[in-house]
């Protein structure tokens, strides 16, 4: 797995020359066996950790609260705010959550209801969960988004191009999104259960870093394949992958389908044992999940009871 610079066909900085090159390496990296590598994920994952009080508060500060239903209103999103804000009302020291993931035209009322929490506003953007719709429409709805309060862009990628292997259109596109965030953080959603193979999650996930993508996310929730661990080791060997070259650190958000606090340390543990200790924040790791925190909250009240 090419989680060390040397595995590298060469430096990062040199693959987005030209379309030749980001081919040349997003194509240069070793095969991934797929059963070495999930002979891996059982490994990092055999061991969880017993979830207690404080480790559940833990993931509850790295959730993304998400509703994407196209039932969604201003009102049910005020609601989804306060759950943000005071996830249990009956318990004492329940964290808030670090960010609620809505759409862009119900931006507006996330922003205000969570005015001065320092909770952030997610958005998907940018022709979710399709990808289908013109670049200029896409960058429009992202810069609708932030402007409208959004702190956090969820935006996919491109899987027709992608697959295609019109890589250079990928990656213009992403870094077009990049531009139109302005200081908001971009996360890619990579919709890897669309990825055939390991060897097209890997590349999705370096072209995204490439292209500027401060968190890569494995899904939308709206197919399914979405969340999966191996998926999510893939993204975070190639995040590993990304400091040991570059120095720098970006984030991994697993979402799609994770309902369960068990479910929740599974990726935890595993992003934690591939990237790394210090994704164990919610700058750089983030779960995101419409159905997760009843869960969480019930564990936690078995814990406290
Ligand atoms: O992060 C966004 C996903 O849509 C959450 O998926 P979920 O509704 O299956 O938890």
């Amino acid at each position: 797995m090419p989680h060390a610079a040397e595995d590298l066909p060469f430096a990062p900085g040199d693959a987005a020359r030209d379309e030749a090159q980001l081919r040349r390496f997003l194509h240069g990296m070793p095969p991934i066996d797929d059963g070495d590598m999930q002979a891996e994920v059982a490994a990092l994952t055999s061991e969880v950790p017993v979830p207690d009080g404080e480790l559940i508060d833990t993931v509850i500060g790295m959730l993304d609260l998400t509703s994407l239903a196209a039932t969604d209103t201003e009102s049910s999103v005020r609601d989804l705010c306060g759950r943000a804000r005071q996830p249990d009302p009956r318990a004492h020291g329940v964290p808030p959550v670090a960010a609620v993931c809505v759409y862009p035209d119900l931006v507006a009322a996330a922003a205000t209801s969570l005015a001065g929490s320092g909770i952030g506003v997610a958005s998907v953007a940018g022709g979710f969960p399709s990808g289908r719709t013109p670049l200029p429409v896409k960058l429009a709805e992202v810069e609708h988004a932030v402007s409208a309060g959004a702190t956090e862009i969820d935006a996919v990628l491109d899987r027709g191009a992608f697959l295609e292997e019109r890589y250079g259109t990928v990656f213009d596109g992403v870094a077009e999104v990049k531009r139109a965030c302005g200081h908001a953080t971009l996360k890619v959603i990579l919709e890897t259960g669309e990825l055939v193979t390991a060897e097209q999650v890997r590349r999705a996930s370096w072209l995204a870093l490439l292209a500027g993508a401060d968190i890569l996310k494995t899904s939308t929730g709206k197919i399914s394949p979405a969340a999966s661990l191996p998926a999510m080791y893939l993204l975070a060997d190639a995040v590993r992958g990304w400091h040991e070259s570059t120095g720098e650190r970006r984030g991994l958000k697993p979402a799609g389908g994770i309902r369960t606090t068990d479910d929740a340390l599974r990726y935890l543990t595993l992003v934690r044992g591939t990237a790394g200790p210090r994704w164990s924040t919610p700058t750089l790791f983030r779960i995101g999940a419409s159905g997760l925190l009843d869960d969480l909250l019930a564990r936690r009240r078995e814990q406290n009871s």
